[in-house]
């Protein structure tokens, strides 16, 4: 009998405040604003498009012992998503991130505060990590330590689970393990993709215009070992790479009222399908479904997702089963 959760995801949990400032800015002073609270994280966002998509998901982090972390923990159950390795550390802050809009809906100015993530060490993996079944898939994102990313390449070698890793941002793409190979599924795009390879000594060929081609993109992680690479290209869609095949899937047109989150969404959407068997090229026109979805919300997942609504949105092109 198997007691592992069909996704383990792995990596970080916010508390994501967002103000918008209604009438002109005026900074050093305070601006009446309308306020908002709502849950993010790459992989918390990831578990939560999981779970409203009927797949198992359990969550792998670190919160504080204080009002947000309760506050996420009491949302994670409320979703369906299995909590028991995300632990609240007593002395730690919960994860938070605000944003300040203006009233054109343009960044003023962010404050993050991440250092809970510096706590998701290998030793905080190590057990949920013994207990995913071979066969099972792990989803990390990139904002763990660098050391943890490693243990989690190891442990994808000697267990034998399948590993996706998204980049996350720039600055968090070159703490991807020195084993690439292990990576089964790499979601990244073009900026994240250039640090990764810069990181490893690989530039990336530019034309005369220093425009790059997103298929070179792609040839070139391939070339690191990553066994296969959906690169996502915002409003241009996705490319997605595994040795001999290279496929364009189209953008899922939408009515966008805020992208946070989208990334997050198809990554969710897409492995709900690969754990369901369904090949990669095609498990990605649900995850642009899902990432289309999210678009036209204010929130970091679609509070209406399911699957029926994915299948309802999915672009396969004539001639395509
Ligand atoms: N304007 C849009 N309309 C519909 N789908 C979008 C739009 N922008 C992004 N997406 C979807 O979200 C996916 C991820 O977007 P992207 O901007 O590449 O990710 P990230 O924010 O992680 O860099 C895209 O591959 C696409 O499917
Ligand atoms: O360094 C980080 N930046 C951003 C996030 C999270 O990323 C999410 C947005 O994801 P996307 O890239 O799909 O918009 C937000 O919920 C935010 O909390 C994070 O975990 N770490």
């Amino acid at each position: 009998m198997t007691t592992s959760p069909h996704v383990t995801c792995i990596g970080g949990a916010v508390v994501d405040r967002s103000y918008r400032i209604g009438g002109p800015v005026v900074l050093g002073s305070s601006n009446a604003a309308t306020g908002a609270t709502s849950f993010g994280g790459v992989a918390r966002n990831v578990a939560e498009n999981l779970s409203r998509l009927g797949t198992r998901a359990a969550l792998v982090s670190v919160v504080g012992d204080d009002v947000p972390g309760r506050a996420l923990l009491d949302d994670l159950d409320r979703l369906g998503v299995d909590r028991w390795a995300v632990r609240p550390l007593a002395g730690q802050t919960t994860a938070t991130s605000a944003a300040v809009r203006g009233p054109d809906g343009e960044l003023v100015v962010g404050a993050s505060d991440l250092r809970a993530f510096d706590e998701i060490t290998p030793d905080r993996v190590a057990e949920p990590l013994s207990r995913v079944d071979p066969g099972a898939w792990v989803f990390a994102d990139a904002t763990l330590p660098s050391s943890t990313q490693t243990r989690l390449a190891t442990a994808r070698r000697t267990r034998g689970f399948r590993l996706a890793v998204d980049t996350v941002a720039t600055s968090k793409a070159p703490r991807l393990p020195a084993d690439l190979g292990a990576i089964d599924v790499l979601f990244t795009n073009v900026e994240e993709a250039r640090a990764l390879l810069a990181d490893r000594g690989r530039a990336l060929p530019a034309g005369p215009d220093g425009t790059v081609d997103p298929d070179a993109v792609v040839h070139a992680l391939l070339a690191t070992g990553v066994r296969a690479v959906v690169l996502t290209l915002g409003p241009a869609g996705q490319v997605v790479g595994q040795p001999d095949v290279l496929v364009r899937t189209p953008v899922v047109p939408a009515s966008v009222v805020d992208t946070n989150g989208v990334g997050d969404a198809l990554v969710g959407a897409t492995l709900a399908d690969l754990v369901r068997g369904v090949p990669l090229v095609d498990a990605v026109r649900s995850g642009a479904a899902a990432a289309a979805l999210t678009t036209e919300t204010a929130s970091s997942v679609n509070p209406a997702l399911s699957p029926a609504l994915v299948a309802s949105r999915r672009v396969v092109p004539e001639g395509v089963g």
